[in-house]
């Protein structure tokens, strides 16, 4: 089988990319694929017995069959839970997308079946002064994944985000609603699904309800793969 990979973004930070991205992974594996994920460069940790830990990576890293390690899921890891040119700032080092670059390659390389890249917040982060995660999306010409996350304000950022996705020239492979709050009522949120289905020119691949317990396994009941891997 041909070996499929996809930069995953979204319309804002915390709009469910990692959730999103864990319950693919989980539904590739569980359809018999080889799978792999990249989180370039993560901000945030917690410490645990094993050291300071970001839940991204983490969460990533559990979805990766065969396994890998935390470090090449994730090879730069800041304390800050901000921006990573700001995290990157305050631990004293410098972000660029020639130097994120070789570590995503690996995993590419391995070219297992189904692999996600994960960036952080939205399209246009920045990495440092004059790049942004966009930048590197493009540098790897891998096909997009928009999570958008479904709240009020979401359809001014979703279709923000579309034109920039456009604009980079990247194929858009697919779209994800999820909702990351309570709908105010359902019949609200028919009518933001209905224009977003409207107006984003690729597929859809789920409607994700605010779940209790956005476990992979329970999100990927929402999703499907079909317009990822073709028919
Ligand atoms: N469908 C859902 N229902 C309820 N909670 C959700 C849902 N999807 C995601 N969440 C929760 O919302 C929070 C943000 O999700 P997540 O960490 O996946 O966002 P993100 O877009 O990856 O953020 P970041 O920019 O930090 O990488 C998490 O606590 C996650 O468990
Ligand atoms: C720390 C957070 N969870 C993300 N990893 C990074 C979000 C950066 C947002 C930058 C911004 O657009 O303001
Ligand atoms: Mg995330």
């Amino acid at each position: 089988m041909s070996s499929f990979a996809f930069f995953v973004t979204g319309t804002d930070t915390e709009v469910g990319k990692t959730a999103v991205s864990c319950a693919l992974l989980y539904k590739a594996h569980q359809q018999g694929l080889t799978t792999a994920a990249s989180k370039p460069v993560a901000c945030g940790t917690e410490m645990t017995a094993e050291g300071p830990r970001n839940e991204d990576a983490v969460a990533l890293h559990q979805q990766c069959h065969p396994s890998l390690t935390l470090e090449e899921i994730n090879p730069v890891l800041f304390d800050a839970p901000t921006s990573p040119h700001i995290a990157a700032a305050e631990a004293g080092a410098t972000l660029s997308v020639e130097r994120m670059l070789p570590p995503i390659r690996e995993i590419l390389a391995l070219r297992r079946q189904f692999t996600l890249v994960e960036g952080a917040g939205g399209w246009y982060v920045p990495i440092n002064d004059h790049e942004d995660l966009s930048d590197v999306a493009i540098a790897l010409d891998l096909p997009l994944i928009l999570v958008v996350g479904i709240k009020l304000g979401a359809l001014n950022h979703a279709f923000l985000t579309y034109e920039a996705l456009k604009r980079s020239g990247l194929p858009i492979a697919g779209w994800v609603a999820n909702s990351v709050t309570p709908p105010p009522s359902e019949h609200c949120l028919d009518q933001y699904l209905d224009i977003l289905h409207r107006r984003l020119e690729a597929p859809c691949l789920g409607i994700v309800p605010f779940m209790d317990n956005p476990q992979p396994e329970a999100i990927a009941q929402h999703l499907d793969l079909t317009p990822l891997l073709g028919a």
